[in-house]
C-alpha cells in the first residue's frame, strides 16, 4: 500500500527507526499506519523513506471518479513488469503499486472490504498463534477506521452495514459514495437470483453474498482517503514524524560488531537525485515497501546477485502470489454509464464541474457492488470433486514445483494448499469476486471497440494455488526487480477463472440485469466452450494489483520469513509491516488487511514484542 518509511533519529529515550516502504490500490498504508500511532508518543521519533512524492493534492489523487487518470498510473506507479508468463501465451504483464506518499492507497480503486473470518483463521493456524486470527484482528481491523454511517439515502441505494464490525475512532476515514450507478442495484438483484445472500455487510468476515463494499472515502466531501490522508496528514506537524520524500532506499545497514546472535541494523542507506544518504537507527528498521518492493531491499543486503551476503534466508521473494482479473462485458441499453464519460466530453466536463461545485455527481465516488462466490457457484458438483481429487493427488508434486527447491517452502505451501483445499471441500473456499462495473472494462482499448454503453462482470481470481516470486536481478537498487506471480500455473485455478467467466455471463443474462442486455461484447459468442474461454483468456487476463507472500509470515520450518512479532528471522531488529507477509492471497481488496498489519504492527512494537 505505501511507501517506505525509514525511521531514524536516535538520541531519545524510545527512539524508533525504520524504514517503511509502502504502496496501495493503496503512501504506503502500513508503513504510515505504523509512524502515525508510534510518533503519538513523543519520545518516539520515526522517519519516513518514500521512494515517491506527496500526490495528496492531485485531483486524479483525491477526486474518486479520477482515479486512474492523469499521471496516477504513470509517475505515481512503479508499473513493475513481469517475466513472460509461460501460462498466458508468454505476455509480459504489469504489476501496479502506488509510488508516492501513501503507496497504492493513492492510486487504487478505493474498495474497502474484507476476506472471510476462516482465511484469516488460517493464517493463524500456518503460524500456531490465535492472535492472528480473526476474532484477534477484528478490533484491528476496527481501530484503523473511521467510519460514516450510511445515510437514508445510500440505505435506499442499497447500502447495509453492521455498526458492531466497524471502528468508529481511527484514522482511515471509510463510507459509502453518494452516487450509485443504475447497474449495481439491477446486479446485486440478479445475483440474488442466482443464489446469492444479500450481505449485511461486506465487512463482517462472510463476504460469501452481495452487498455495496464500503469505499476508503471521506464521506463527508466525497474524497479520497488514502494512508497519507488518514495517517500522515492531520499529524504533519509532530516534531517526532519525520518524513523524507523522494528517497529510494537502497539498503539496510548492519552493526557487524555487535555481540548478539542475530544481526543488528544500524541504518538505511538511501538514494535521492543520485546521492547516497544515510540514516541511524537507535532502535529498528520496519520495511513497508510492498510486495515487490519489500523482498527487493532484503535482498540487496541479504542474498543479492554480486552482493555479499550477510546472512542466508533463501525464501525471500519466493511464495509470491497475486489476484488474476478477467471479465466478461455486454453492451446495455441504458446510458448513465461510466462509458458516458468518455463517449461524450461536454458530459465528462459538466460533471467533473458538478463535483467540484457539490461534490455530487459521475466523479463522486467509485461505488462498487460486489460478492464472493463459493465453489458451489462456480462448479458443479461432479467438477468440483475431480478437480478436488487431482489437487489432492498433486498436493506434493505442487507444492515442490512451486518452492523453488527450498524443502521448507514446499512444506510451506503444501500446508497452504491442504487448508484450501478443505475449504473448497467445505465450500468455504472463496475462488472468485464478482463485481460489477457500471461501463465497460475489459482488455480493448476505447478506440478499438464500438462506441456504446456497457455493462461489465468482474471476475477476480481470489484464491490462487499457484505461487512465483520476485527476486532482483542486480546489486543496482534502482533496478527493478524480475516479478513472476506463476499467473495459472495450478490447473484448479485456470478451472475457477474459466469458471468465473460463465458465472459472470449467467448474470449479466439473469433478471432484472437482463433487462438492460443488449448483447455480449467479451468474450463474444464465438468463445462458447470451456476450452475456447481458456484459450481467450489466456490473451488478456491481468493483474488485480493485490500482490502477496513474498516475505510471509510462517514459521521457519515451513519456509517464512518473519515471524508473528513480523520480525524477520534471524535479526534483532529489522521488522515488516505491509502485504509482503499476509502467507496466501486471501480473498478481498488488500487495503483494510494492509492497514490492520500496521496497527498490529505499533501495538507489537509498542508492547516490546520481539
Ligand atoms: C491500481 C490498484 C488498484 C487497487 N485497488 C484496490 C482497492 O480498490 N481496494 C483495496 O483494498 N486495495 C486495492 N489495491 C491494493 C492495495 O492498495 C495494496 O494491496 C496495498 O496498498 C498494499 O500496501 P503495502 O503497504 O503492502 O504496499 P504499497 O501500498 O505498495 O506501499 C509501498 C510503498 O513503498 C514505497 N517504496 C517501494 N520501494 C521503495 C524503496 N526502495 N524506497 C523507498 N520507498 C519505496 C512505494 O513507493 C510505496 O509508497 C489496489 C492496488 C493498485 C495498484
Amino acid at each position: 500500500m505505501k511507501a517506505a518509511i525509514l525511521g531514524l533519529v536516535g538520541g531519545r529515550r524510545k527512539a524508533a527507526l525504520f524504514t517503511a516502504i509502502s504502496a496501495a490500490d493503496h503512501p504506503s498504508g502500513s508503513g504510515l499506519t505504523v509512524a502515525s500511532r508510534l510518533t503519538d508518543d513523543p519520545q518516539v521519533t520515526v522517519a519516513v523513506l518514500e521512494a515517491g512524492f506527496n500526490a495528496e493534492d492531485l485531483p486524479e489523487v483525491f477526486v474518486p471518479g479520477l482515479a486512474g487518470t492523469g499521471i496516477s498510473f504513470t509517475t505515481l506507479n512503479w508499473r513493475y513488469a513481469t517475466v513472460p508468463q509461460t501460462n498466458l501465451n508468454g505476455r509480459t504483464l504489469t504489476v501496479n503499486a502506488g509510488k508516492a506518499l501513501g503507496g497504492s492507497t493513492i492510486i487504487n480503486s478505493m474498495i474497502f472490504p474484507r476476506a472471510g473470518k476462516a482465511q484469516y483463521d488460517a493464517w493463524g493456524q500456518l503460524n500456531n498463534d490465535s492472535t492472528w486470527t480473526w476474532d484477534s484482528l477484528l478490533p484491528f481491523f476496527k481501530r484503523s477506521e473511521l467510519f460514516t454511517q450510511p445515510t437514508a439515502f445510500q440505505t435506499a441505494q442499497g447500502v447495509r452495514f453492521l455498526p458492531s464490525v466497524h471502528g468508529f475512532a481511527g484514522r482511515v476515514k471509510v463510507g459509502f459514495p453518494n452516487f450509485f450507478f443504475a447497474q449495481s442495484a439491477l446486479w446485486r438483484k440478479a445475483a440474488e437470483s442466482l443464489g446469492f445472500p444479500v450481505s449485511p455487510d461486506l465487512a463482517d468476515g462472510d463476504p460469501h453474498a452481495v452487498g455495496v463494499a464500503p469505499n476508503s472515502l471521506d464521506a463527508t466531501n466525497n474524497t479520497r482517503c488514502s494512508a497519507a490522508c488518514a495517517y500522515y496528514t492531520p499529524f504533519a506537524g509532530r516534531p517526532n514524524l519525520v518524513v523524507i520524500t523522494n528517497a529510494t532506499v537502497s539498503r539496510i545497514l548492519w552493526d557487524m560488531s555487535a555481540a548478539n546472535a542475530k544481526l543488528t541494523a544500524s541504518g538505511v542507506e538511501y538514494i535521492t537525485n543520485d546521492q547516497t544518504f544515510t540514516v541511524n537507527l537507535s532502535k529498528e528498521v520496519i520495511l513497508s515497501a510492498g510486495t515487490v518492493g519489500s523482498p527487493k531491499v532484503l535482498e540487496l543486503i541479504l542474498q543479492a546477485a554480486g552482493v555479499t551476503p550477510v546472512m542466508s534466508l533463501p525464501t525471500v521473494g519466493e511464495n509470491f502470489a497475486d489476484h488474476a482479473h478477467s471479465w466478461a462485458n455486454a453492451f446495455t441499453n441504458i446510458t448513465l454509464t461510466k462509458d458516458a464519460l468518455l463517449l461524450n466530453s461536454a458530459f465528462a466536463a459538466e460533471q467533473q464541474a458538478l463535483w467540484f461545485q457539490n461534490r455530487t455527481g459521475l466523479y463522486s465516488a467509485n461505488p462498487r457492488s460486489l460478492g464472493i462466490a463459493a465453489p458451489s457457484d462456480v462448479f458443479t458438483p461432479t467438477e468440483l470433486k475431480t478437480l478436488l481429487e487431482q489437487a489432492q493427488v498433486n498436493l506434493t508434486r505442487f507444492a515442490e514445483e512451486f518452492s523453488n527447491g527450498n524443502p521448507a517452502l514446499a512444506k510451506g505451501i503444501a500446508a497452504q494448499h491442504k487448508i484450501a483445499l478443505e475449504l473448497y471441500q467445505q465450500d468455504k473456499e472463496l475462488p472468485l469476486e464478482m463485481n460489477v462495473e457500471p461501463g465497460y472494462s475489459g482488455p480493448t482499448p476505447f478506440n478499438a471497440r464500438p462506441a456504446r454503453n456497457y455493462t461489465t462482470i468482474n471476475s477476480v481470481l481470489y484464491a490462487p494455488l499457484a505461487r512465483g516470486r520476485t527476486h532482483i536481478v542486480s546489486a543496482d537498487p534502482l533496478e527493478p526487480p524480475a516479478v513472476d506471480p506463476a499467473y495459472w500455473a495450478h490447473p484448479l485455478d485456470v478451472a475457477a477463472q474459466v469458471g468465473g467467466i460463465k458465472l459472470a455471463r449467467r448474470m449479466l443474462v439473469a433478471p432484472p440485469l437482463d433487462s438492460i442486455y443488449a448483447g455480449e461484447f467479451e468474450p463474444g459468442a464465438d468463445k462458447a466452450s470451456d476450452s475456447q474461454i481458456e484459450e481467450w483468456l489466456r490473451g488478456v487476463v491481468a493483474s488485480d494489483n493485490h500482490e502477496v507472500g513474498s516475505l510471509a509470515m510462517l514459521p521457519q520450518s515451513l519456509g517464512g520469513v518473519v515471524d508473528t512479532a513480523l520480525m524477520v528471522y534471524g535479526t534483532a531488529n529489522v521488522r515488516v509491516a505491509d502485504a509482503s507477509i499476509i502467507p496466501f492471497p486471501v480473498s478481498a481488496h488488500l487495503s483494510s488487511t494492509v492497514y490492520m498489519i500496521g496497527e498490529r504492527a505499533a501495538d507489537i512494537i509498542r508492547r516490546g514484542d520481539t
